[in-house]
């Protein structure tokens, strides 16, 4: 299939175009100097000249603190640029499949979130994100929204590179224990949303590593596999803390699990348990650490 990636030099574009370069997918990757979202005609005309029949749309403003200073920042990528790509993608018939988040919702129930329950994003970035998701299900009538969270992999920063360094050079951390989620390995999202391509199966997806944990939990897991998969000195000695010990400008959804009921209702199989994913993770990382030794 001929697949072209938004924010092919993030986190999760990285890893969407390797893995779809390795199952044989003519991918066309673009970083933001190849083609700006936010630039209708770049977008029509980008589109227009290589005609995938998918487009994975990773690109985003995901700097959540700094989205409640610069909400028109957020909205030009998140919602007009998410705009610009299904025009484009309705143009020329192609499928797209629209990245997002569980910070569409507000975290305030005890129960996953199932993919048709009601949205209320709390903070600029969610909000932008949501308006993304509408502007795609309004524009463009193959659409795939692919919900996840607590995204890591091996390109870029995130939690658990974070967690590994500190895990190494500090006596003691405190980390939240009053938020829970599902952290989702890069890798794993990619491989699923290769599977999804195939399919005329449109709608909405929750899409994370099986199971769920606090920040604190996730920790406890990174140092514990830490030392076994890359015989790492942990020298941290872990607290719990709660969210309110760490104000940040934006709000978190505090309980941000969600249910996988269109993974099992259209007959895909499930995503790996998140332990399972950050194994997966190291055993990369490790690697990738002797490759550059
Ligand atoms: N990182 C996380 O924990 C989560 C991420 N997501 C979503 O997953 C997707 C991928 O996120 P990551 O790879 O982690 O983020 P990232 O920040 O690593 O990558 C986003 C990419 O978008 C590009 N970009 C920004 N503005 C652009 C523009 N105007 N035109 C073209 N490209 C532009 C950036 O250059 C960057 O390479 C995003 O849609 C994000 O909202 C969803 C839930 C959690």
């Amino acid at each position: 299939m001929k697949v072209l990636v938004t924010g092919a030099s993030g986190q999760l574009g990285m890893d969407m175009v390797a893995v779809l370069q390795r199952k044989g997918h003519d991918v066309m990757g673009c970083n933001r100097q190849q083609l700006d979202i936010t630039n209708l005609e770049q977008c029509q005309q980008v589109v227009g000249e290589f005609v995938p029949t998918v487009i994975v749309h990773c690109a985003a403003y995901t700097a959540v603190d700094a989205a409640e200073s610069d909400v028109d920042g957020a909205y030009l990528v998140n919602a007009t640029g998410s705009r610009n790509m299904a025009v484009a993608a309705e143009a020329v018939g192609a499928k797209l499949i629209y990245i997002s988040t569980d910070y569409v919702f507000d975290g305030q129930g005890e129960n996953p979130y199932y993919e048709y329950d009601n949205t209320n994003p709390q903070g600029v970035y969610g909000k932008s994100k949501r308006a993304g998701e509408q502007l795609t299900q309004t524009l463009c009538s193959r659409y795939f929204i692919v919900r996840t969270s607590w995204v890591y992999g091996l390109h870029g920063n995130n939690f658990v590179k974070t967690m590994l360094k500190l895990g190494q050079e500090k006596p003691e951390l405190k980390v939240v224990h009053d938020q829970k989620g599902s952290p989702t390995y890069t890798v794993d999202l990619a491989e699923f949303v290769s599977e999804l391509m195939r399919t005329e199966k449109y709608g909405i997806y929750h899409a994370s590593n099986s199971g769920a944990c606090t920040w604190y939990e996730f920790t406890q897991e990174i140092f514990s596999q830490a030392k076994q998969v890359l015989q790492a000195s942990i020298t941290a000695s872990l607290e719990p803390c709660t969210t309110a010990d760490f104000p940040r400008p934006a709000p978190r959804p505090a309980n941000s699990v969600m249910e996988h009921m269109s993974i099992r209702t259209n007959g895909f199989q499930d995503i790996r348990d998140w332990r399972e994913g950050l194994t997966a993770f190291l055993q990369e990382y490790k690697a990738a650490q002797s490759d550059t030794k």
